[in-house]
């Protein structure tokens, strides 16, 4: 997956809509992702199509479970030939510990990226207080997250880019950011929290950024794209 390109998000319900998208962005090679709406609307066969057209997949299912369901499942998500795969922090070590096992069984040659999945972006400090009750920041639990998920051998996380610096401090520079809640000063917030522009979650450290609605809901999507890899890669 090349850093210099966002990454889209294909919140797409069925293949009219996903494939009326791509075909804007004919003989160009994306990075997209493909998330729960997709996947249980269309599963592998809709991968496979992404895939024929060229386009490079993060499989965004964010799997939580028990480490021996999450190994088994990873085992088969690793033979999709997707680039980038993910769990949820909140399963603990040995979960992800798992996952990386299963991922490595199930590879041909090259494994997907692991990443976890920190704080969800679309939490605030005052719903994780609140509703998860754990206290203090979000930085902290993001951190703390970043940590164990090292400490489980995997390659990165997913976070907001605000908090991409202390985590790239925390973790090494080769530890990857994964970073959505990214939105142009024009646009609006949608659902998300913890929020950034392209061009300072590059300066910030986010390693890829991951952008939906703003460029899939955009009356021009291709040139919504464009200003956007321009505000991301402009600044690297
Ligand atoms: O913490 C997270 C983890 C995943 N996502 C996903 O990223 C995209 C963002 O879409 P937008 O339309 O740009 O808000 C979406 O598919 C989420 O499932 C996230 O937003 N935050």
């Amino acid at each position: 997956m090349d850093p210099k390109k966002p990454i889209i998000a294909l919140d797409f319900s069925n293949q009219e809509d996903l494939f009326h998208f791509l075909d804007q962005f004919e003989g160009q090679q994306l990075n997209v992702k493909v998330g729960m709406e997709l996947f249980y609307a269309g599963g592998k066969p809709f991968l496979e199509r992404i895939q024929a057209q060229g386009h490079d997949i993060f499989l965004d299912l964010k799997l939580h479970d028990i480490p021996n369901t999450v190994e088994r499942a990873m085992a088969i998500l690793a033979s999709t030939g997707v680039a980038m795969v993910n769990v949820h922090a909140a399963g603990g070590k040995e979960m992800m510990a798992a996952a990386l096992r299963g991922l490595e069984a199930g590879s041909n040659g090259k494994r997907p990226l692991l990443i976890s999945v920190t704080q969800l972006t679309s939490t605030s400090t005052e719903q994780m207080n609140q509703e998860q009750g754990i206290p203090g920041e979000v930085l902290d639990s993001v951190l703390r997250y970043a940590e164990l998920t090292k400490a489980a051998g995997l390659d990165g996380v997913v976070c907001s880019p605000l908090e991409a610096a202390a985590i790239k401090a925390a973790c090494g520079p080769d530890f990857l950011t994964v970073t959505p809640g990214i939105r142009l000063e024009s646009s609006v917030a949608d659902d998300q929290k913890r929020i950034m522009t392209p061009a300072k979650a590059s300066r910030s450290g986010s390693d890829y950024i991951v952008v939906g609605r703003p460029i899939t809901q955009a009356d021009d999507a291709v040139a919504t794209y464009q200003q956007i890899v321009s505000d991301w890669s402009g600044q690297k």
